[in-house]
């Protein structure tokens, strides 16, 4: 359940920006139970390790029709600028985004990096229609997302720090002073009593032979849920 509008109000006054948002965990809510959480593949894992590209050249690999639906994610970070856009999430300032928690918009949330994520209830509604669904998600916030979507299935995708060092500079998304904090935020997936993801990829050679490992399992997924 997300927490009463009341429990939002004393917020810090930043709100979740870069300079500096302490733990909340009134934006840290379990969220609301999700029908057809086994259809919800939720890909974790370290900053840089390509979670993002991995899902999105996977998915752009398949037939339209089959596309399982990108959750887009709201978070309070400016859209990104240029020629290469990672993620067209929904960027939201730090007040927008505490009205919209006011307004009970979302269905998960989380923080992480100094930033607030959040997930509209439309961006999970196609599972309740039989459809799956990828969501970029958070080690940091598995317990809650397991509270909410108890058969959600979990990718952990990782990559040695030295690439991911590297892969951070090259996009460039973050000043550099910011790499050493998202390079060391290091969390056991999973949480201590928590299940084991349901594949792991090291993302440490090409995204394509990354996408092939997922299509695999992606299809052994498949051929299980048609014998059941
Ligand atoms: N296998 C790979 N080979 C080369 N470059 C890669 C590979 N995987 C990802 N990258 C690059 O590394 C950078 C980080 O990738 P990406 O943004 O997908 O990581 P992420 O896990 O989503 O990171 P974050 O959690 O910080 O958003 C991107 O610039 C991407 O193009
Ligand atoms: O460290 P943990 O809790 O796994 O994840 C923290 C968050 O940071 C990353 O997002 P981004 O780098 O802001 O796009 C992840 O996708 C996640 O949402």
């Amino acid at each position: 359940m997300n927490p009463p509008v009341s429990d939002v109000t004393d917020l810090p006054a930043d709100g979740g920006s870069h300079t500096g948002l302490g733990p909340d965990p009134a934006l840290d809510d379990p969220g609301a139970a999700l029908p057809g959480s086994a259809r919800l593949v939720v890909v974790v894992g370290p900053s840089g390790a390509g979670k993002d590209s991995l899902l999105r050249l996977w998915r752009a690999s398949l037939p339209a029709a089959q596309r399982p639906h990108l959750a887009r994610r709201s978070i309070t970070r400016p859209a990104e600028q240029g020629a290469q856009v990672h993620e067209a999430h929904e960027a939201l300032t730090p007040e927008q985004f505490v009205a919209q928690v006011r307004a009970d918009a979302f269905a998960l949330r989380w923080q992480a990096h100094g930033l607030h994520y959040g997930i509209r209830h439309a961006e999970l509604a196609p599972l309740a229609r039989g459809q799956w669904v990828l969501l970029n998600g958070s080690r940091a916030h598995l317990p809650q997302l397991r509270l909410a979507a108890p058969r959600a299935r979990v990718l952990l995708v990782d990559a040695p720090e030295a690439l991911r060092a590297a892969r951070l500079q090259a996009r460039g998304r973050e000043p550099a002073p910011a790499h050493a904090a998202r390079l060391q935020r290091q969390l056991p997936v999973p949480a201590a009593s928590g299940p084991a993801p349901d594949l792991h990829i090291v993302n440490d050679r090409s995204l394509a032979e990354a996408a092939a490992q997922l299509s695999a399992w992606w299809q052994s997924l498949h051929t299980m849920a048609s014998a059941a």
